[in-house]
């Protein structure tokens, strides 16, 4: 399990970015981490990755604390930033010099996966371009098999087809002993991917929620179809009005996330509210 009690954090002490942040995630989950520019996306999976460390409270990977980042924590993490600044040697080279640091490295699995990826194996990686460069980290990511996978911003620089394919790679990848967190602006692109959700606003975690759950609690309609006293949020956008609405009738929706995510960060306390 990963866990995070009573985070604090600030890069100054005089201004926090999160106070007393709590969160649970569990193995066998992919989880999109969504929050607007500044929120601390990126600081909360550092924090997590025992890059940074906290003024208070502690962040626990299967009960090793991140910030001693003991072998055995190391080995059960692999962290893909949003850059990366990859070193003069080929994929294969990089394989060989690093797989010995996760002892679940799955060399097949990474190859089959780059071969997927359509990147070449045997070109420096410094001289990929900044696409191929994230393809090779996410097969070498995925291939390593720890409980915990982070990624950073992973489908910035894949072009459509690779982001079909990423889709594709991850959900094949995951197994009940791991876990999958990825933060992204692009909520389009963890479509069929995800199954729970997170959202940072405001120095807090205000919803972590399976898409299930939030189906079960929330619809996703036009205006038309929802019942009117059970609306909560409303959006226009070129072809009409759609809604979020009480899901009183037990009628499942699919989950618009980015009609949930910007009810949330508009503020509309009733959205989270019912989530809870
Ligand atoms: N190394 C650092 N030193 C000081 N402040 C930092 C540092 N890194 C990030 N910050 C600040 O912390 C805040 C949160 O940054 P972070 O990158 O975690 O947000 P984010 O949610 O990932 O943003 P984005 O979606 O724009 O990538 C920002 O105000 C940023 O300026």
């Amino acid at each position: 399990m990963i866990e995070i009690s009573n985070l604090t954090f600030g890069y100054s002490k005089k201004k926090l970015l999160f106070k007393n942040l709590n969160l649970k995630l569990q193995m066998g989950h992919i989880y999109g981490l969504l929050g607007k520019n500044g929120a601390g996306k990126s600081t909360l999976l550092k924090n997590l990755a025992g890059l940074v460390f906290p003024q208070e409270g502690l962040c626990s990977l299967n009960g090793y604390h991140s910030a001693g980042r003991l072998p055995g924590f190391l080995q059960e993490l692999f962290f893909i930033p949003e850059e990366m600044h990859l070193p003069g040697i080929t994929a294969t080279q990089f394989a060989g010099s690093t797989a010995h640091f996760y002892p679940k490295f799955n060399e097949a699995q990474y190859f089959k996966m780059l071969a997927e990826f359509d990147v070449p194996v045997s070109s420096v990686l410094g001289k990929l371009s900044f696409g191929q460069q994230k393809k090779v980290m996410i097969a070498f990511g995925l291939a390593t098999n720890t409980a915990l996978l982070i990624m950073d911003e992973p489908t910035n620089g894949l072009d459509i087809p690779s982001k079909v394919k990423f889709r594709k790679i991850i959900a094949g990848a995951l197994t009940d002993e791991r876990c999958i967190i990825i933060s992204t602006h692009q909520i389009r692109d963890l479509d069929s991917l995800i199954d729970s959700v997170l959202v940072l606003h405001q120095q807090e975690i205000v919803l972590n929620s399976g898409l299930d759950e939030i189906a079960e609690r929330i619809q996703f309609t036009t205006t038309a179809q929802a019942n009117k006293a059970a609306i909560l949020y409303e959006e226009s956008n070129a072809v009409g009005i759609n809604t979020i609405s009480v899901n009183h009738n037990q009628t499942f929706s699919k989950v618009d996330m980015e009609m949930l995510f910007n009810a949330i960060v508009n503020d509309h306390k009733s959205v989270i509210d019912i989530l809870k």
